[in-house]
């Protein structure tokens, strides 16, 4: 099939380059005239494990092309992806301003039939909005669909091939065949529903795993007062197929471009209808409070924040991408360096999109994580990046001024601990010292 996909984003570039995978003629379009340069190039703009040598290999193949023209790559296609951002308005509500202008520029180019699929993430009514949208800017036939999207920053690729399930959402029975035979090379589970439904979907399923999150942490919260481990808490639990393994693991809290702004449309969405969602409010409101668990255990350990030098491990929202919206770690350092302290920071590959957000002169940019902990009072990781977990922690240990590791993701081991020589604080387990080189979990003391 012909597809043309309207911005390249995250979630544009992968559909389009998988769709480009599985034989069909996909044109990405985006505004962004430097993105699309780099494209054609086969150079990603995004950081994101295996989409360079894909996009190489789909453009040798000629079943892929980047363009600004979005009217051509429209006229040119039987279906027209939205790929837009949805971003957070003030009040928490969607800001539908880049889709409607999508949907608008899209009208204005249909030279025939299409079908007009929405992959943005969206308020429930918004793809009848685009209907009337694109309805006013031709009188060509077309119809909508809406194909919310599941991919995880950092695994889009494989996310995107071998989904859990696809979504489908029309309102014209006839599309069902079509529909099917677009995203049955990804898996046969495609669940074809009604448009509202399709919408809703995605935010619920966004917002059961942000509570799933939410959850495990104020368990973590309990576990470190009354002694318990919450990974051994998480472990049991998800033994229980009903409860699931998946998005227990405890730590400083959701991040990125989805959660935060999809529970928070969401609970728009909810009081638009005059629907207080007291649930999904507390969700948001724990995420908020974790991250600062970091900061009390600063205080916890060395006292007053003003002058210390603390090392900070991971930027990004989660590993293996550059993504910093929403990261706990912009308000984790921008509150360090507000109290006076001083901060060696290090990410493998976020560390530039941080610097053009937040920069300040406490702030020491380093190239490897030994370097960020160099004469350090303290390290605080929070990031779980792969990097971390193989640091070798006795010579952490040597290399701090003070031995404070303090693990916002859980990374380490009991037993990785005891030969570390290091005082360890993580989230919802006991506080561990290796300091005589035998690690003592001091339960309850954090
Ligand atoms: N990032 C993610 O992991 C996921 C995102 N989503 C949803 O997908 C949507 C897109 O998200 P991202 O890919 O992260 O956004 P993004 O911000 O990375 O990319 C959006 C792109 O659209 C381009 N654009 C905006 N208006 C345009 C227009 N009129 N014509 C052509 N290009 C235009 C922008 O220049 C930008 O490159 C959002 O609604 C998001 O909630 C859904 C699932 C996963
Ligand atoms: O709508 C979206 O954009 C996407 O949002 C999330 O994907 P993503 O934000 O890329 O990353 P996740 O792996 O879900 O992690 C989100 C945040 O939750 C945190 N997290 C995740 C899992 C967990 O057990 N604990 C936890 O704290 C991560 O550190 C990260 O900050 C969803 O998992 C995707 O299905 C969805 O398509």
């Amino acid at each position: 099939m012909k597809l043309a996909v309207i911005g390249t984003g995250y979630v544009g570039l992968v559909s389009g380059v998988c769709f480009a995978l599985k034989g069909n003629k996909v044109i990405c379009v985006d505004l962004a005239e430097d993105k699309i340069e780099k494209l054609k190039r086969a150079e990603s703009p995004i950081y994101e494990p295996g989409i360079e040598e894909l996009i190489e290999q789909n453009l040798r193949e000629e079943r892929l092309e980047f363009t600004s023209d979005l009217s051509d790559a429209v006229r040119r296609s039987d279906i027209v992806l939205l790929a837009v951002g949805t971003p957070s308005l003030p009040n928490g509500e969607a800001n539908l301003q880049y889709i409607e202008q999508a949907a608008a520029d899209v009208g204005a180019a249909m030279n025939g039939y299409k079908i007009i699929m929405t992959k943005s993430t969206v308020p429930v009514g918004t793809n009848e909005k685009i209907r009337e949208v694109v309805a006013r800017y031709t009188r060509q036939s077309f119809d909508i669909v809406s194909a919310p999207e599941f991919l995880r920053e950092g695994s889009a690729i494989s996310d995107t091939l071998h989904p859990d399930r696809i979504i489908i959402g029309i309102d014209n029975p006839s599309l069902h065949e079509t529909m099917v035979e677009l995203h049955q090379d990804f898996t046969d589970n495609i669940y074809v529903t009604d448009i509202r439904s399709a919408e809703m979907i995605k935010y619920a399923s966004n917002a059961f795993l942000a509570t799933k999150i939410s959850f495990i942490n104020e368990i973590a919260n309990i576990c470190e007062k009354v002694g318990a481990d919450v990974t051994n808490v998480a472990a049991g639990m998800g033994m229980d197929k009903r409860i699931g393994s998946s998005f227990l693991q405890a730590g400083i809290g959701y991040g990125g471009s989805c959660f935060p702004k999809d529970t928070n449309a969401l609970i728009q969405i909810a009081g638009n209808v005059d629907y207080e969602f007291k649930l999904l409010k507390s969700v948001v409101d724990v995420n908020s409070d974790q991250r600062y668990m970091m900061i009390s255990k600063l205080r916890e350990s060395l006292g007053q924040l003003n002058g210390i030098h603390v090392g900070v491990w991971g930027l990004s929202f989660k590993p293996n991408t550059d993504d910093i919206r929403e990261a706990p770690s912009l308000e984790i350092v921008e509150t360090l360096v507000k109290e006076g302290a001083f901060v060696k920071v290090h990410d493998p590959i976020a560390m530039d999109k941080f610097r053009e957000q937040f920069n300040h002169e406490h702030i020491q940019w380093c190239s490897t994580p030994e370097e960020a902990a160099l004469g350090c009072d303290a390290v605080c990781l929070l990031t779980d990046w792969d990097h971390y977990k193989q640091v070798d922690l006795r010579m952490l240990g040597s290399v701090l001024r003070k031995p404070i590791l303090i693990d916002g993701r859980n990374v380490f081991t009991e037993r990785q601990i005891a030969e570390s020589g290091l005082e360890y604080y993580s989230v919802g387990r006991p506080r561990m010292s290796g300091l005589n080189g035998l690690s003592s979990s001091v339960a309850g003391a954090v």
